[in-house]
Parts: structure tokens; sequence; C-alpha cells
């Protein structure tokens, strides 16, 4: 681009920290020696009439900058200040030349003139970068609310000028201004005025998102603060204006979840107390959590669910015949005990209706069923599966609760809601997850119930159990009332001596003595055999199992009252086939006989004793007799071992050891009393029992042992001792036995028999007193066994001792 040149000479006026470009008109301080100096250098020069000039120079630090802008003393007088001033307009660049004189203190210089010369019509280029800055400092302007400059600059085309326009920008600093003034290509200036001011929107741009942030933050803050400060004031003022809270959408929710949820009116109450508690609380804090969950579990609370009793009785014994084999009486009895609660429940229906007024003192005698029915016996015997059954017979839903181990009263009853953890007490806990507020509840285990320092369990379950209480029943979590009355409780036990009394009034017993080998074999077919074949993966005809097969693994590989270990056992079985291979069994389909049991789950566990070689039974000494006791696990067969001290070494007087408890202590020396005083009247040799020390054991010693029953075996030990006589291996024994050797009758005769059965003992001395319990014994097992029912000890040893004698001491 052409650029022409004038010569001209002017005073210069030196700005510092200043520059005045083209087009700018600017008030100057005329009290500055240097600026009036020039102004009064160039009004001498001026020609007449005509307006001085003079020639703007940047200075930095002492350093003149190489072009200024030829300016025009437009007018002179006081400055906003009051100082002298003059308006100087800018006119056009000047190269700034070699020094030169003139008139007045001025320093004089040439210049070349620089104008601005462009194409044109302007190249497009151009157009367009001036559109843009245009646009760009139009909208700067705009945003400052300049709106006059906004004007002035929409009416400069000309490119070099718009450019020169930026002096007037407060953004630029003196060095972008002197580089603007330096740039003497016009189009170039402007590239360089729109990068200056593109840089500062940018810039802007940053600091302004920034600045937006940290005010945003801060605002957000407060006003969160503020408001929930306001929340919170107005939830106070609100509840102890009414008693009514505000709410919160959680709380809210709560409100209308128990709407909705229709509960007990006195539940309903608790239920809206808690929410305004809630609201109180706010969300922090634990007492909130604790709120919600108490809420939670009112919630979810089964309140107006019940199944309807719609079963009849006979489809109701179809049910329990149908998933239990034998079990006769019981299944009688628990038919029995449904019939009368249906007839109870049906007359307090009519009742009610006829006299509803009456309803109230029903509460007295809400017992539909009568008293609890607890059902007794050895472990797997089928008493939980039982229980299952009546609710299915009776279409309720069924749960077990799991006694065992239970210490604690609040386990229970539920721990008070201010212990950090409370839960509900498992009777609450069974009725939630039975969702139904009738269901069959299975109090299992109740004989294992404990007491301690943390309150008895025991007098919780009676409240539960209690018709006179349980309509009523507080759980310490809860809080609310609950009616238990329609609830079926079904208890079990092994044993009932460990049953607390107090509850033991409470129940009617249901005993189950554990099944003969018969039954077993029937059961695994009809029940165990079809579950684990299905749980093997294995069809029906792909594996049978004989009769035969089951009978030894009742008879052989298990020894128990009930079928649990038969069950595993046929398992164990089913699996081996199922998986083939180790035996020679391996296509299916298969029938497993009782042969084929050692190849597929190895040698059986059990023999009968009598079986054994004789020099390897347990009775080939004398000093052994067999007894037999019931224990947790059903009928047993247990060993009494007797042996005499070294007189020189041993002390007198006699030992007992097998964890024995007091009354089986106590049957030790009752035995031991009766063979000093009256031994020699069975022709004893009684004289070593009063100077030498004697000990009685009963194997076995991990299993605490008790009752008086064992009174006649340990006689018979003692007398096989000193007889010398050993007891007969197929003769096992049971009895009480008094000082003057009266046999005295005692408990659990058929659970007895039934081990003795299982154990292949063939003769049994029972107390002539327990003849009549034998009507309950098996028929089939009485037929195999010799039941010898005596009164006096002499009669047990004559029938327990074998003739043969041996010397004194052999058992040691
Ligand atoms: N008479 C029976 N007919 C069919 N199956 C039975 C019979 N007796 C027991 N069973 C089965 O034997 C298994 C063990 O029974 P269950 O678990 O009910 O024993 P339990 O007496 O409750 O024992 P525990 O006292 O150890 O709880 C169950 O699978 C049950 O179905």
């Amino acid at each position: 681009m052409a650029i022409s040149r004038t010569t001209l000479t002017l005073p210069v006026l030196p700005l510092d920290d200043n520059v005045v470009l083209p087009g700018m008109v600017v008030p100057l301080d005329l009290s500055d020696t240097e600026v009036r100096a020039a102004v009064e250098a160039a009004r001498a020069a001026a020609p007449a009439g005509g307006k001085p000039e003079v020639l703007l120079v940047p200075r930095t630090e002492g350093r003149y900058a190489a072009i200024g802008v030829r300016g025009r003393v437009e007018q002179t007088g006081r400055l906003a200040d009051g100082d002298p001033g003059a308006l100087i307009r800018g006119l056009g660049r000047v190269r700034v030349g070699a020094g030169t004189t003139g008139p007045g203190a001025a320093l004089w210089v040439e210049g070349s003139e620089i104008r601005d010369v462009l194409p044109d019509p302007l190249p497009g280029a151009v157009s367009e970068l001036v559109t843009e800055y245009r646009a760009l400092i139009t909208a700067w302007l705009r945003e400052r609310g300049a709106w006059q400059v906004v004007d002035r600059v929409q009416q400069i085309d000309a490119p070099g000028a718009l450019a020169d326009n930026a002096g007037y920008s407060p953004f630029l600093t003196t060095e972008q201004r002197v580089s603007l003034l330096e740039a003497t290509d016009p189009v170039d200036r402007l590239r360089l005025a729109t990068g200056l001011l593109k840089d500062h929107l940018a810039e802007r741009e940053v600091a302004d998102s920034i600045a937006k942030d940290v005010q945003d933050g801060v605002e957000k803050q407060q006003r969160e603060f503020l408001l929930r400060r306001q929340l919170q004031a107005v939830r106070k003022e609100l509840s102890e204006l009414t008693g009514d809270g505000g709410s919160g959408e959680a709380d809210e929710d709560y409100r209308s979840r128990i709407e909705a949820a229709a509960l007990p009116p006195e539940v309903h109450k608790a239920a809206l107390a808690e929410v305004d508690k809630l609201e109180r609380a706010g969300d922090q804090g634990p007492e909130a959590g604790w709120i919600r969950t108490w809420l939670d579990t009112v919630l979810e609370m089964p309140w107006n669910v019940s199944s309807e009793d719609a079963y009849d009785i006979a489809e109701a014994r179809a049910v329990l015949d149908a998933d239990h084999t034998g079990l006769q009486d019981v299944k009688d009895r628990i038919v029995e005990y449904l019939a009368v609660r249906k007839r109870r429940a049906a007359r307090d229906r009519a009742a009610e209706n006829a006299t509803p007024e009456a309803a109230p003192s029903r509460s007295r005698d809400r017992r539909p069923g009568g008293a609890v029915l607890a059902l007794v016996g050895p472990p797997g015997v089928g008493k939980t599966s039982l229980g299952e059954s009546v609710a299915r017979a009776m279409g309720r839903e069924f749960v077990r609760v799991a006694l065992g181990g239970v210490r604690d009263e609040a386990e229970i009853r539920g721990h008070r809601r201010t212990y950090v953890g409370a839960l509900p007490g498992r009777i609450v806990r069974a009725i939630k997850d039975a969702g139904s507020m009738n269901p069959v509840v299975l109090l299992d285990e109740v004989d294992k119930v404990g007491s301690d320092f943390r309150g008895d369990p025991a007098a919780a379950l009676l409240e539960v159990l209690d018709p006179a209480q349980n309509h009523t029943f507080r759980d310490h979590y809860l809080e609310v009332e609950l009616d238990l009355s329609d609830v079926v409780f079904l208890a079990t036990a092994n044993a009932l001596e460990s049953i607390p009394q107090p509850l033991l009034d409470r129940m009617e017993l249901v005993q189950l003595d554990g099944y003969t080998e018969d039954e077993k074999v029937t059961i695994a077919r009809d029940h165990l055999l079809p579950r684990q074949l299905e749980r093997a993966g294995l069809d029906a005809d792909e594996a049978t199992v004989t009769d035969d097969a089951l009978r030894r693994l009742a008879g052989e590989y298990t020894r128990e009252a009930g079928v649990r270990g038969l069950e595993r056992a046929v398992a164990r079985v089913l699996r081996k086939v199922a998986a083939g291979g180790e035996s020679d069994v391996t296509a299916l389909p298969v029938t497993i006989g009782p042969d084929d049991l050692r190849a597929l789950i190895g040698r059986p566990r059990h023999t009968p004793e009598a079986a054994h070689d004789p020099a390897e039974r347990r009775t080939a000494v004398p000093g052994v007799a067999t007894g037999l006791a019931v224990t947790g696990a059903g009928g047993d067969v247990l060993y009494v071992e007797a042996s005499l001290a070294d007189p020189e070494t041993g002390g007198a007087g006699l030992t007992l050891t097998g964890q024995l408890g007091d009354v089986m202590k106590e049957s030790g020396q009752i035995a031991l009393s009766y063979l000093r005083s009256r031994g020699a009247e069975l022709e004893l040799p009684v004289g070593d029992l009063k100077e030498r020390g004697v000990h009685l054991h009963v194997p076995a010693g991990a299993v605490p042992k008790d009752g008086p029953s064992a009174g006649v075996t340990m006689i018979t030990a003692l007398a096989s001792l000193l007889s010398g006589r050993q007891v007969r291996p197929d003769v096992a024994m049971t009895g009480e036995v008094s000082l003057t050797g009266r046999v005295l009758p005692i408990g659990g005769v058929k659970q007895k028999l039934l081990a003795a059965d299982r154990a292949g003992i063939t003769t049994v001395i029972i107390p002539a007193r327990n003849e009549p319990d034998l009507d309950d014994v098996p028929a089939e097992v009485l037929a195999r066994l010799d039941v010898r029912p005596v009164s006096d000890v002499r009669t047990v040893l004559e029938v327990a001792l074998t003739p043969g004698r041996r010397p004194v001491g052999v058992a040691a």
C-alpha cells in the first residue's frame, strides 16, 4: 500500500505515559513546562489567523517514539481542576525526523507526514476485518452503556481510523497504544487493534466466570444456610403452636404411608407421633435414623393381614397323613387340637355377633385352641416338619423361631428403643416374616432357653403363650400392643426335664419317641428317598433303593431315634449313584440292594453288640453292664463299668466319673450301700467292698447323664465284678433301685426299648411297675424283645449274669 509523505517542521510536545492517536481530541495541562513551551512555540510560529500545531510524541523513560501525531491546538483555557490547559486534536501520523531550530524554548523537529492509503474498493478480507472489529467493539461499548461512542464508531469506515479510535480504549496499556501508533499500515493497525480487543475480551470472560463462580458459590451457601435456618424455625414454631409439625418430603412420605396402611388406631396414633418427632429432630443426628427404622418396622408389620381358617378337619388330617408316615397318636392329638380350636373360634364368633357389647369380656378367655401344643422328642423325628404340616393343614403361614441358646429376655421381647442397635424381639420379627397376624409359630427348642443376668426369656415366653395376656403383647421395641391371640403357637423340645416348669404348665405335651426300624424304612421309602432323588437330580425310575437296603442303612449305618442321619445316608448313596464312578453301579437305571451299600458308602458303623466276636464285646469282662437311657438324642444304650481300687494304694470310698448328674451319683451310692449290706445274701464276696475303694464309670464322658434309672445297671456291674460273672451281652436293663433292693419304675420305656432293639439287644429288664408302658411300644419291637419286668434286684442279677465264674479283679 502506497503511503505519501509531506515534510513539516513542528515543535515537539512530549507525552509521558500518554499517547494521542489521530482523530482523538485531548485536553493537556499547560502548567507542565514542556507542554507550555511547545504550545507557546507553536503559537509563535503559527501563521496569522491559523491555529498553532505541535508534534505529539510519546516518550517512555526519556526516549521518544519514532512516530508522532500532528496536533492542532483547538483552544486554550482552564481545565476542570482550574489549571491552564489546551484542547488538542490529533490529526495525522508524522515520522519524527532530525532536530532543527525554531522560536521559543521548545524542541523543533522535522517530520514527514504519513497518510493512510488504501485501495478502493477495499479488499474483501479488509472489509471483513472492519466488520468484525466494529461488531466486537460495538458489543463491548454497548455492554458498558457507551451509546454515543457506539454511534461514532458506527460512522467510521476507514480501517486505519477505526483502529486509531481504539486509542480511547481504557484497557490498553501505553505500550499497546504506542504499538498502534507505530503501525503505519492501516490494515496491520486494525488487525492489531482487533487482536488487542479480543485478548481483552477473552481475559475478561475468564475473570468474569471466575468471579461469577465465586459469587455463585457464596450465594448458594448463604442461601442454603438461610433457608435451613428458616425451615427449622418454622417447624419449631408450628409444632409449638399446634402440636403439629411442618414436614419435609420424606416425612410427608411416612405420613402418607401411615394413612395408606390403615393401621390399628393405637398404632396409627403412635406412628404419627413418631413422624412429628422425626420432623422436629431434623435430618441430622442419630435420632432421625432410629425413628425411621422404627417407622419402617411398624409399616412392615402385617397389621391387616390374616389368613382365613377355611380348613375342615378331614382335610387337615389328610394333609398331616400325606406329609408324615406313622405317628398316628401324634396326628390324632393334633387333629383334636385343631377341632377344638375351630369349635371355640366358631362359638366366639357367634357370641360376638349375638352380643357385641359382650366382646370385651371375651378377652379373658381368648384361647381358641386351649393350651399350646408341645412336640417333645429326640432330634429328627419330625417335630419341625409336623409344625409345618399343621400350618399347611390350617392354610396359615408358618414361621419357625429358634430358641436354642436364647438367654436374653430382649431376644423375645425386643430391646428398648434407647438401646443402640435396638431390634424388635423374635416374636415380632416372626410375625413380620410371616406377613400375617395369625401364622403358625413354631417355638423350636423351648428346652434350650436359658436365663441369666439379662433377664429371663422364659418369663417373656410365658406372656407370649398365656391366652390371658397375649392379646396385648408389648414388644419393648415396638411399644405398641400386638394381639397374638390368633397366632397358633407350637413348641418343640428334645427333653422334657429341661423345659422351665411354668412354661411346661402352659403346654400340652405330645411325645414323639422315635421310630422302629420298620417305620424308618417306610418313612425313607415314602418321603426321604423321593426328596433325596430329586435333590440328586435323579428320576425315580433311574435309581431304586430296596427296602432291605434302607433297613440296613437305618440299622447299621445310623443309630438314632429319628431319621435325620438316615436321610443323610440316603443322600450320600444317591450322590454316589449320580456321580457314578467308584462303585460298579455306574449305568442307570440301578437298583441298590443291601450288599451294594458297602461299595457306595463304605462300611457300616454300627453292628449289634451281641453280634460282635465274644472277645470284643463290651461286656466280655466282669464289671461291665449294659444300661438303657434317654438322652436329648433319644433312647440309647450305655455301659456302666465298675472296678475296685488297689488295697494298698487306692483309698476307700466311691468314685463316680463320666459327667454324672446328682441323681445318678446318688444311684451309685445307693447301689454300693445296698451291696455292702445285702450282698452276702446274694452270695457275693462283699468283704472287698468294705475295704477297697470302688470306682464306677459311665463312658461317653462328654455326654452329661442323669436320672435314677441306671440304678440296676450299677448294681449289676458291681455284682458282676465281685462275682467274676460276666453280664450277658444280649441283656440290657433299666430301673431305679431302693436301698432295700426293690426295683422302682422309671420313664422313657418306649424310647429305651426302641434303643435296645436298635442296638441288637434281645432281652430287656424293666421295672415290673412299668409294664403298662409296654402298650405304647410297637408290637414288632415287642415281638423281637424278651422283656422281663422285675421287682427286685435279685431277679435282675439272675437274668443278667452269666453262670460262669471268674476270679475277682480281672476287670481293671
Ligand atoms: N414320620 C415322618 N414322615 C415323614 N418324614 C419324616 C417323618 N419324621 C421325620 N421326617 C423327616 O425327617 C426330617 C427331620 O425332621 P425334623 O427336622 O422335623 O426333625 P425334628 O424332630 O424337628 O428335629 P430337631 O429336634 O432336631 O429339630 C425331616 O425332613 C422330616 O420331614
